[in-house]
């Protein structure tokens, strides 16, 4: 269970003070998939990198896993947008999906084997030996997939992590992180800007304001367990429940101005 109670952040920098976070609270359950979504500027990256154990709030808390989080907790792992800098240019594929396994002291036989067995998930167990600087911009979000996964998260936090990919690209990541989500039954918070990601994605999309941000909706999407872009996407209810989110997110950006 991850618990994000009373969570508020305000940025005091050089005199210019942000209140990025106003009164913040959500659950997620255990193995459940929860998409976040909100206007630009509403704090997303902020709420994640609070839950991540990499900023202290301001006030309130976060428990993963019963225990309250002051620094990165064990068994969390995260994935941001800019893969080109998440990943190390010097070291072959494989090696930047071994680098936290090897940071947490594992056996080079387990390592070896949890390496090929990510790569493998992702599809890219032809490119273990390539520098990510010869991959496409899909194929290194996928290495840096990989390497979250290969770390046996039981909790997987994603900061936009499609959004610099083209759509066709996007749509077979997204099918790839339902499977992989499904396969590890790992907990996982996914923070986009995209309204139709998030509901094709998730199980419960939470909507936020403004800064200074609440939770201004927490909506069920009660769509079949079995995604397809096709078909879910053309699923009446699937226009539905994107109209919701839509009329939420308007709403968010209309009170800021
Ligand atoms: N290190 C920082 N110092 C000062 N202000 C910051 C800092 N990081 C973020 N902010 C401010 O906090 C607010 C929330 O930023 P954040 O990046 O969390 O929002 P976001 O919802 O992820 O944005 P986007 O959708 O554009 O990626 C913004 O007003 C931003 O300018």
């Amino acid at each position: 269970m991850l618990t994000v109670k009373g969570l508020s952040k305000t940025y005091d920098a050089k005199g210019r003070r942000v209140e990025a976070i106003g009164d913040v609270s959500f659950d997620v359950a255990d193995g459940e998939f929860v998409c976040v979504v909100g206007p630009s500027g509403c704090g997303k990256t902020t709420l994640l990198r609070c839950i991540a154990g990499l900023l202290p709030p301001t006030s309130g808390e976060i428990v993963v896993e019963g225990r309250k989080v002051d620094g990165p907790p064990d068994g969390l792992a995260v994935v941001f947008q800019e893969y080109g800098r998440s990943l190390f240019p010097w070291l072959r594929v494989r090696d930047n999906v071994d680098l936290p396994l090897r940071a947490a002291g594992m056996g080079k036989a387990k390592r070896r084997e949890l390496v090929t067995e990510a790569l493998d998930a992702v599809g890219l167990a032809d490119a273990h030996a390539a520098y990510p600087w010869q991959l496409s911009g899909g194929m290194q979000q996928r290495v840096a997939i990989a390497r979250a996964i290969a770390y046996q998260p039981r909790v997987l936090l994603m900061d936009e992590p499609f959004a610099a990919v083209d759509a066709q690209t996007r749509a077979d990541l997204e099918d790839l992180i339902r499977s992989v989500w499904q396969r590890l039954g790992v907990t996982l918070l996914f923070v986009t800007h995209d309204i139709d990601e998030s509901v094709y994605l998730g199980q419960r999309v939470v909507m936020l304001s403004s800064s200074p941000t609440t939770v201004a909706e927490d909506l069920a999407i009660d769509l079949p367990a079995a995604r397809d872009q096709l078909a879910t996407r053309s699923d009446p209810r699937f226009t539905e429940l994107r109209g919701q989110v839509y009329a939420q997110i308007q709403k968010a950006k209309q009170e800021r101005t």
